[in-house]
C-alpha cells in the first residue's frame, strides 16, 4: 500500500542587521514537498516542480539539493539507496538566491524527506545536526527547522568531531550516478553529536515584515567571499551591542521604533556587500523611523539582495519608497507582505492541499 505524507518548510530571514550568522527569523513563504512511496515502484525518485524556480530547479534526484540531502540522511544512518517507487511533487514559493534562505529551506526539506524515508525518528536536534553538515552556517537552517525568530550558534567540537564536522561538502553530498547502484563507495560520515544549539526569542505581535524581492540573484558562496576574515575591535563591539539589545527589543510590546532602528545597524557583513547590491547604503538610508512613521527598522535580508523591513503600520508606503529607491538604479523589485511563523518545518500524513 502507498504512504502520503506532506513537508512544509518556511522561508527566513537572517541577520537582522548585526546578528551576522546567528539570527534567523522564519516567514510566510513556504517550500511544500508531496510524496507517495509505493513499494514496488520505480527504482529512483521521480521529482514535479511547480512556482517558483521550477524552471531552474534540477528534476535529477542525484542533481536536486533536497533529495541529495534526502540520500545523505539514509546513506549516513545505513541505508544504502531511496526506497523503490518514492514520487515528489514539490510546490515552491521562496525564491531563489535572494537572501530568504531557499537553500535553507530546500536543505531542511531534504533532511525531513530523508528522515520520513528510512522511518529513521531523528531528533530535532539529530536533525539539526544532519542539516549543519550541508549547510555550514545555522542561522537560516534552524529557523526553517523550529520556526520563529531564533539565535543559534555552533559548539566549538573537540578535535576529532571537529574533524568529521568538517569534511569537504564533496564527501557529504557526494555525485551519486544512478545506475552505479552498489559501486556508490562509502557511506558519508554521520554528523557529530550536538553541532548546533538554538533558543527561541519572543517577537511582539505588532511586528509586521516586508520584504522587498529585487528581481537579480545575489550567490549566498558570493555575499560570503565579499567579507574580510577580520574586524576591528570597535565593529565588533558596536555589532554585540546591538545585537544584545534586538533579540530582547523585538519582543517587547508595543515596540520602540527609536531603539530597534539604532539595534539594526551594521558593521560586520552590509558594507562589505554594497558593490552587490546597487543603491544599498542609500536604500537603508532612505526609509526611517523620522521619514515613515510606522518603521521600526531595515536591513538586508541573508546574503541579500533582498531588503527586509519591520514595521508596525502604513507597509504599503514603505514598501512603495524601496522598490522606488531601487527602481533609480533600474532593477524590478516585487514587494511581500509577510509574517512571522510560530511554527517550523512540518510533516504531515497525507497530502496538502
Ligand atoms: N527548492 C529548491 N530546490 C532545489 N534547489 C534549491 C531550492 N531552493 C534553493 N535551491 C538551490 O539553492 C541556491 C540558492 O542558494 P543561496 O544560498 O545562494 O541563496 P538563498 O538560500 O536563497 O539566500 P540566503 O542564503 O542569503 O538566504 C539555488 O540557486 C539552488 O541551487
Ligand atoms: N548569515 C548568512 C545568511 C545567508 O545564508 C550570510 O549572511 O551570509
Amino acid at each position: 500500500m502507498s504512504r502520503q505524507f506532506s513537508i512544509r518548510v518556511p522561508c527566513t530571514s537572517s541577520n537582522i542587521g548585526p546578528g551576522f550568522d546567528v539570527v534567523g527569523l522564519s516567514l510566510s513563504l513556504y517550500l511544500t514537498l508531496r510524496v507517495t512511496v509505493t513499494p514496488g515502484g520505480a527504482p529512483h525518485p521521480r521529482l514535479a516542480y511547480t512556482g517558483t524556480g521550477a524552471a531552474e530547479a534540477p528534476l535529477d534526484a542525484y542533481k536536486n539539493l533536497t533529495t541529495r540531502c534526502a540520500l545523505y540522511v539514509l546513506r549516513a544512518n545505513g541505508i544504502s539507496a531511496f526506497p523503490a517507487g518514492v514520487e515528489i511533487d514539490v510546490h515552491n514559493e521562496v525564491p531563489f538566491g535572494r537572501g530568504l534562505g531557499s537553500s535553507g529551506a530546500a536543505v531542511i526539506a531534504g533532511i525531513l524527506l530523508g528522515n520520513e524515508l528510512g522511518q529513521l525518528k531523528l531528533s530535532t536536534s539529530r536533525l539539526l545536526d544532519h542539516a549543519l553538515m550541508i549547510e555550514r552556517h545555522p542561522d537560516n537552517v534552524t529557523a526553517a527547522l523550529v520556526g520563529g525568530f531564533v539565535g543559534s550558534y555552533l559548539l566549538d567540537l573537540p578535535a576529532e568531531a571537529a574533524a568529521k564536522k568538517d569534511v569537504p561538502l564533496s564527501e557529504v553530498l557526494p555525485e551519486y550516478p544512478p545506475d552505479a547502484g552498489e559501486t556508490w563507495g562509502p557511506h558519508p560520515p554521520a554528523p557529530p553529536e550536538g553541532i548546533g544549539h538554538y533558543i527561541r526569542f519572543g517577537w511582539a505581535k505588532e511586528i509586521k515584515v516586508i520584504a522587498i524581492i529585487p528581481e537579480f540573484e545575489v550567490s549566498t558562496a558570493k555575499a560570503r567571499d565579499a567579507l574580510p576574515d577580520t574586524y576591528s575591535k570597535a565593529d565588533l563591539i558596536f555589532n554585540l551591542q546591538r545585537l544584545a539589545v534586538l533579540t530582547t527589543a523585538l519582543a517587547r510590546s508595543p515596540p520602540d521604533a527609536g531603539l530597534i532602528f539604532q539595534a539594526m545597524q551594521d558593521r560586520v557583513h552590509q558594507p562589505y556587500r554594497k558593490h552587490l547590491i546597487p543603491g544599498l547604503p542609500r536604500i537603508l538610508a532612505s526609509v526611517t523611523p523620522s521619514t515613515h512613521a510606522g518603521l521600526l527598522g531595515i536591513c538586508l535580508s541573508g546574503a541579500g539582495p533582498t531588503i527586509l523591513a519591520l514595521a508596525t503600520d502604513d507597509e504599503r508606503r514603505i514598501a512603495d519608497t524601496i522598490v522606488e529607491e531601487f527602481k533609480k538604479d533600474g532593477i524590478k523589485c516585487a514587494a511581500e507582505f509577510l509574517h512571522v511563523t510560530q511554527d517550523g518545518a512540518q510533516v504531515s500524513e497525507g497530502h496538502l492541499p
